[in-house]
């Protein structure tokens, strides 16, 4: 835990939209008006003057003056607004509830909006009304809100000034809030620093006079090294996206809190190798190479995501001797490059490439020449795993005869035959689709000797990686007429951008579907995959579980109990013990201990009491063959 500096300065918290996400007074038009015609236009009309208050383009007393006087509020709808805020403090108030019960008398919440709203929600942070600097509401006799107090400094233009002058405080004085009148706090020498708060709403004006940009609550806890929930402030988080996965990607890591930066298209080594500096998540495609001189420059990064099935892109034991897991989405595209299979089964049986460009000239070629139905052929699967066993039960489905071939031991679904050997496939199958993954082993898996081998007039496809194919070699034998046709998604080498022209042996060949590595390119699947990758990082950034990584070992972890210790280290004897013994030496009690290693690292999760001495942390990073340690708060 960070050391708290003495004294604490004295922080003047702003209320609405910084203490909590909302305008006060915008909501309570929204309750008091429910049910009415006019409600959306008032609301928006007392919006746009709050904002405008704020923003310091229209003098604050004329701002509060022309929003009471369309507010058609009661004294009953201020309770139905405190339940309604209590629901709504900023996310980063909220979880550091326990810094503001840790230090009354330190917070003050001068506000230019209400105190019957604003005591009953800060009272659950332990702040007292004494500490709520606001204005108050005057009513008739039934009880409608007919304006405010003018005497009260707060209602004033400068009114912040005012109050702050008479509040007098000796010592330092931090100002934090996201109006304009918060900075005229500190312009007027009342504050020795003004941090914007930007969590809920970023005023251009009021940003640019800020002595420091708060996107959180918790960046301001960790500048001034004050007692956090968080060990790190999200904010600092910064993820880099290549290769356009769905937009819902960046949506998910904004709300995260994280600082989120897209890169269309890819990158190669150099250029990634120069960006990754500082950011603590990448995000790919099968695109980007992830290579040890990558990982050399990158400084900062906790995890990898591939926001597609193969990884063979990553130099997936450089991530994890770097203590860097890589998480990919096992199942996200699989029904996708299925679908895409099946349907070029049957556009390559009835010769489609070919006809289709003819009848775009205006040819009319009628003919039934090598067109057969798919009905009874045999289909050689090459890669029995998740794509392939699901194309097996679609493809019995038409009438396809399945036969199979993978280096492991699967599951024979349906009626699928299994072949001992790839020959025998090859001798069998009509039509030969590959879906092994993209291991090194795999280059050229299919060359000269392997289409010489197959049947005369039968159709290959491979949707899976261009390294495993030698395209020279499919290109002669579509060449000499020995394959019927061909249908390819992926290519040894694939244009960087859709600006880059693609060049083949394959172009211009009879028979040929080619397409641009789309096996994956679904809406369903992209939104899937980009809801999938982030799930699992920010599960891995949060509580350090690895489940599903493809490079960690994996620990699903039961719910954090107080400090959580992440401690990753070279798989080397002793290092379980020795993490042990410093905790012993500082009498730590341990509440739950977690540990899975593999041939290179171990990971060890410990879960410690609440009350420990900061040394434990420096002597845990200390520990020998450490390779990252983190604690969560
Ligand atoms: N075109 C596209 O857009 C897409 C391509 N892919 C590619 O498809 C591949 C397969 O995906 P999944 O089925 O999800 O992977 P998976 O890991 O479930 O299945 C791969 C199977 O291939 C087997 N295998 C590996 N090498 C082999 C060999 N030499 N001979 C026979 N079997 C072998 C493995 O034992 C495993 O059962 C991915 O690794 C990826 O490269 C995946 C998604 C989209
Ligand atoms: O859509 C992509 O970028 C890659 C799809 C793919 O090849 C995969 O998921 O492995």
């Amino acid at each position: 835990m960070p050391d708290t500096p003495a004294p604490l300065p004295y922080l003047i918290i702003d209320f609405d939209s910084t203490f909590t996400q909302v305008e006060g007074l915008d909501e309570l038009a929204d309750i008091a008006l429910t049910g009415q015609p006019n409600q959306e236009a008032v609301v928006a009309a007392i919006r746009a003057l709050t904002d405008r208050g704020m923003s310091g383009e229209l003098k604050f007393s004329e701002s509060l003056r022309e929003r009471l006087a369309l507010l058609p509020a009661r004294r009953e709808h201020i309770a139905l607004l405190v339940e309604r805020l209590k629901g709504k403090v900023s996310e980063s108030i909220r979880r550091n509830r326990g810094f503001f019960e840790q230090f009354p008398g330190r917070v003050y919440i001068v506000s230019s909006g209400f105190r019957e709203f604003i005591e009953p929600v800060v009272a659950e942070f332990g702040i007292t009304p004494e500490f709520v600097l606001a204005n108050t509401f005057t009513f008739d006799a039934e009880d409608h809100i007919t304006g405010f107090d003018t005497t009260n400094p707060l209602s004033q233009d400068g009114g912040k000034i005012l109050q702050l002058r008479q509040l007098d405080l000796q010592g330092p004085v931090y100002a934090l809030g996201d109006g304009y009148t918060d900075y005229q706090i500190r312009e007027a020498g009342l504050a020795d620093r003004f941090y914007a708060f930007t969590e809920n709403v970023t005023r251009d004006a009021v940003v640019a006079r800020a002595d420091e940009v708060l996107p959180s609550f918790d960046e301001f806890l960790y500048q001034n090294k004050l007692p956090m929930t968080l060990s790190y402030p999200k904010n600092r988080i910064k993820v880099l996206l290549l290769e356009n996965p769905d937009p819902r990607a960046a949506e998910l890591f904004r709300q995260e809190g994280y600082q989120v930066d897209t890169v269309p298209g890819g990158l190669d080594e150099d250029e990634l190798a120069a960006r990754i500096e500082g950011v603590s998540i990448l995000g790919i495609r099968s695109k980007t190479q992830v290579t040890a001189k990558v990982l050399e420059a990158a400084n900062r990064l906790m995890a990898v995501g591939a926001f597609c099935i193969g990884t063979n892109q990553i130099d997936l034991v450089g991530c994890m001797q770097k203590g860097v897991p890589v998480f990919n989405a096992p199942f996200s595209n699989t029904r996708s490059v299925v679908e895409l299979a099946l349907g070029e089964i049957i556009m390559l049986a009835r010769r489609i490439p070919e006809k289709n460009p003819k009848m775009h000239r205006g040819e009319w070629d009628k003919s039934a020449n090598g067109a057969f139905e798919v009905r009874g052929k045999k289909l050689g699967i090459v890669g029995y795993g998740n794509i392939g066993s699901q194309l097996s039960v679609v493809a019995e489905a038409i009438g396809l005869q399945v036969l199979y071939y993978d280096v492991a031991e699967k599951l024979q679904l349906g009626n699928a035959v299994k072949c001992r050997t790839l020959d025998e496939l090859l001798q069998q199958a009509d039509i030969v689709t590959l879906h092994v993954d993209g291991r090194q082993e795999n280059t050229n898996l299919f060359g000269a000797d392997e289409f010489a081998r197959m049947k005369p007039g039968a159709l290959f496809l491979n949707n899976a990686r261009g390294h495993v194919v030698d395209v020279s070699a499919l290109a002669a034998v579509l060449r000499s007429g020995h394959l019927g046709g061909a249908a390819v998604d992926v290519f040894p080498y694939e244009p960087k951008t859709n600006q880059e022209s693609f060049e083949s042996e394959l172009r211009g060949l009879p028979n040929v579907l080619l397409t641009p590595h789309i096996g994956g390119s679904t809406a369903e699947a992209q939104r899937n995959i980009a809801e999938f990758v982030p799930e699992r990082i920010m599960q891995y950034v949060n509580t350090g579980n690895t489940q599903q990584s493809v490079n960690f070992p994996n620990i699903q972890l039961p719910e954090q109990q107080a400090h959580r210790l992440i401690h990753i280290h070279h798989n080397v004897p002793g290092v379980l013990a020795s993490i042990n013994n410093v905790l012993a030496a500082h009498h730590v009690n341990i509440l739950g201990q977690y540990l899975k290693t593999n041939e290179h690292i171990g990971y060890v999760i410990t879960d410690i009491d609440k009350q420990y001495e900061p040394e434990v942390i420096q002597a845990l990073r200390e520990v020998e063959h450490t390779i990252k340690f983190r604690v969560l708060y």
